[in-house]
């Protein structure tokens, strides 16, 4: 019994890598001092590692990310070695696309395999990433993310090139695996987590003939997680020395298990400590789980976390403010290897004392629960779902009210949050500024940014989101049923960085939340401000949350609480209210059959939230998603105007909307917000016109592609101006304003 751990953060326990990084970024941090630094930081993560665990990769550290290094490892970039090249791919002007990874929020680079002549790329083993790391630290299996998940994961093949693409990217890894052997691995972690998604019958034949010849090369030890494999009895006869499964997310694998069984000649490697989640596992089970392996199996069997802990922060010991109760029911990624290292004991026969104790905090408390707010998603009927009007009425009443011109131009919410004001807020949160300080700097903030967008000729405003850490951070501060964290940060892409809140309880509001900033801004302008909020799905998606009730009950407990801030921003005269729902796409499981369910309670969620009376215009905004798929549960929303990412995915997501004829507002994002770069207006209005083609002129926004908070003041000025230039061009272009109607 070996007890094995992978994906431990990178983020360290001070969120040194954001330090180091965007220090060298900034000109403070030396490379020599950015080599330093992160060496160091490994030597951090492999401690922890060494300390709980038999087992463990080496090579997971990244510059940015691990998608970005596998296509600079097979020579799909150029790569002379320079930061400066490798940072250019990540966040310059010509970076590559960001997407979500999977059903998290974590964000990859999306590599772009481009089919030259009917032929694939020219793959080499151009830069041999993990035999470095394994030379500086020859105790781990080398870190592979394997062929089928980087080919499935990156674009702009054709679907019909996959095969092709896969084999020949077979020498490269060949090579590679060869080399990790000759320099002493005795195996190698290869990642294939994209064996979880759906996998059509092709492509697992695919799997079969790539891995019959790189298992030959040296013993491999696959990692799928997140969802069971689907063909998981396809693998056993493939030279592979182990498999890591997830045995906690989706019933599949053990359906699979059990029908099956398992190779004796391979090693289970039984994910069975949760890296999405923080409640404390529940070893006795765990442990009585891995009795049921060796039942069914014969195998050997290794315990392991189910997907890799990066998705959790460094450590709940920093977390002294937490309630006790909440505290010691917990564990992020350090207390994690501690499970590993306790059901090892457990399962060993050594004295289990502490695994009995860790134990006794599995169960929530009773006072989590509220019977008036359980109550109250009981009773909800049809009617909750829907808004008294249909679109048609709600648009004439929603065009006499706000009177914009064609395409209207506006923002997604927030704007930059700079040093000064996120210090500022530290300090406030630590009692070092006084409330009255910090809300009048906030106050100032939201002034400057009217005053701004009135200059710069924007038809609906936004109040900035100054007065907000994070957008769901901020709402879960204002919500009973959720805690925040202190410390618990984990990465996001890049180096940017949120603490997921946990929510623990049933969810009351106990006063309003966005009320005060909102209608403060709306008091300094007669265009409409638009109050903003975040939607259920997002709240959740960027949370721990419970498990003791169905997701949707928490979705709708959520929604209820979103709809009671709708209603008084409505009566405070607020016309234009967003909800936005970038999560919206990310939190569709991964196996299409589980969709229908999920779209179900996520549509109805949003719906509940956003139930405004007719004259109230609902925006949503979503960013990062692939729309193609879902376009039609976008459409189930019923939203007024929904916002949707555009630009560095060069125009895709507009091809959704030629599929299927979306019958209401759209503001396809004209502005790369995670660009540096100024866009010109010709840009900008190509974008528009692109839309034009498949949407009528009258239902288009114009507005950047999510929002401005983590770009500076130089850039987002000329930018805007830009951007409302290019509207003014357009509206030239294609008529005169559209009557009041
Ligand atoms: C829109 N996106 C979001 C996603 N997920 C979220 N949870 N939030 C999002 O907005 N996913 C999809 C996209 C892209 N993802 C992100 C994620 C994160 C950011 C971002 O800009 N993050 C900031 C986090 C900054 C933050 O919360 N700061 C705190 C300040 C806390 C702090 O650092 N204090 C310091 C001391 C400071 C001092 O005194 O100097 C300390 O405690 O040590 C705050 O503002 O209150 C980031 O910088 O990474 C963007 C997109
Ligand atoms: N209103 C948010 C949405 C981000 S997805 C913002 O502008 O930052
Ligand atoms: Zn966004």
């Amino acid at each position: 019994m070996q007890t094995y751990a992978y994906g431990y953060p990178r983020l360290g326990r001070k969120r040194e890598y954001k330090t180091l990084i965007e220090g060298f970024w900034q000109g403070k941090v030396s490379e020599a001092e950015l080599t330093a630094g992160l060496e160091a930081l490994e030597e951090e993560r492999l401690a922890a590692y060494r300390r709980f665990v038999d087992r463990f990769p080496i090579g997971e550290m990244s510059l940015y990310d691990p998608m970005l290094d596998t296509a600079l490892m097979l020579g799909l970039y150029p790569n002379g070695g320079r930061l400066e090249d490798y940072f250019a791919l990540a966040r310059g002007e010509g970076a590559l696309e960001l997407t979500k990874w999977f059903n998290t929020n974590y964000h990859y680079l999306v590599p772009e395999i481009r089919m030259e002549a009917g032929t694939p790329p020219p793959f080499r083993l151009a830069w041999n990433k993990p035999l470095e790391a394994f030379r500086k630290h020859p105790e781990g299996l080398p870190y592979v993310i394997g062929p089928y998940t980087f080919v499935r994961l990156s674009k702009g093949y054709p679907p019909e090139a996959f095969g092709e693409i896969l084999r020949a990217l077979l020498p490269v890894y060949g090579e590679l695996l060869r080399s990790l052997r000759a320099a002493g691995a005795e195996a190698i972690h290869v990642d294939e987590p994209a064996w979880a998604l759906d996998v059509p019958p092709e492509h697992v034949a695919l799997i079969r003939e790539a891995y019959t010849a790189l298992g030959q090369e040296a013993a491999l030890l696959v990692f799928t997680y997140y969802e069971a494999v689907d063909f998981l009895p396809a693998l056993y006869d493939l030279p592979l020395r182990g498999i890591g499964l997830d045995l906690l997310h989706g019933p599949g694998n053990w359906e699979a298990l059990r029908r099956a069984g398992f190779p004796s000649d391979k090693i289970l490697i039984a994910g069975l400590v949760d890296g999405r989640n923080i409640w404390k596992t529940d070893l006795s089970k765990a442990a009585a789980q891995v009795e049921d392996l060796r039942r069914h199996t014969g195998a050997e069997i290794w315990i392991s976390n189910a997907g890799p802990l990066y998705h959790l922060p460094v450590t709940a010991e920093a977390e002294a403010k937490l309630d006790l109760a909440l505290r010691e029911r917990i564990a992020f990624a350090t207390e994690r290897l501690k499970e590993l290292r306790l059901l090892k004991a457990l399962l060993t026969g050594e004295p289990d004392e502490e695994a009995r104790r860790w134990n006794t905090y599995i169960h929530p408390v009773d006072h989590w629960r509220h019977p008036e707010v359980q109550e109250r998603v009981r009773r909800l009927g049809p009617a909750d779902f829907s808004r008294e009007a249909p679109y048609e009425e709600r648009n004439r009443r929603q065009r006499a009210r706000l009177n914009l011109p064609l395409f209207p131009t506006t923002t997604i919410g927030s704007f930059p949050q700079t040093e000064d004001l996120r210090r500022a807020r530290t300090a406030f949160r630590a009692g070092k500024l006084p409330a009255e300080e910090y809300e009048a700097l906030i106050r100032e903030r939201i002034r400057y940014v009217i005053r701004l967008q009135e200059e710069l000729g924007l038809d609906v405003l936004v109040h900035g989101e100054f007065e907000r850490s994070d957008m769901v951070e901020f709402f879960a501060e204002r919500l009973e049923g959720f805690a925040i964290t202190q410390h618990g940060w984990i990465l996001s892409y890049g180096t940017r960085v949120y603490r997921p809140p946990i929510l623990y309880g049933d969810v009351r509001r106990p006063a309003p939340m966005t009320l005060r900033e909102i209608t403060y801004a709306q008091s300094l302008t007669e265009k409409p401000v638009k109050g903003m909020l975040t939607g259920p799905v997002t709240m959740l998606a960027w949370s721990y949350i419970r498990e003791d009730i169905p997701v949707h009950e928490v979705a709708f407990q959520l929604a209820l609480a979103i709809q009671d801030e709708v209603r008084d921003l409505e009566a405070a005269g607020i016309r234009v209210i967003q909800i936005d729902e970038p999560a919206f796409r990310e939190r569709a499981p991964l196996k299409r059959r589980d969709w229908p369910a999920y779209f179900d309670w996520a549509v109805k969620a949003f719906r509940l939230a956003s139930r405004a009376r007719p004259e109230t215009q609902i925006h949503t905004h979503m960013c990062y998603s692939e729309f193609n798929e879902i376009i039609e549960s976008i459409d189930a929303l019923d939203a007024d105007v929904i916002s949707i990412e555009a630009t560095r995915s060069r125009g895709e997501v507009i091809q959704a909307f030629e599929r299927h004829r979306y019958p209401r507002q759209i503001g396809p994002g004209v502005y790369d917000v995670h660009s540096p770069a100024i866009p010109t207006p010709e840009s900008m209005e190509a974008i528009i016109e692109r839309a034009i083609r498949v949407i009528p002129s009258e239902r288009i926004w114009v507005n950047p592609d999510c929002g401005l908070k983590t770009r500076r003041w130089e850039e987002v000025i000329p930018s805007l101006r830009h951007m409302v230039a290019a509207a003014r061009r357009l509206r030239e272009r294609h008529g005169a304003p559209v009557p009041a109607s």
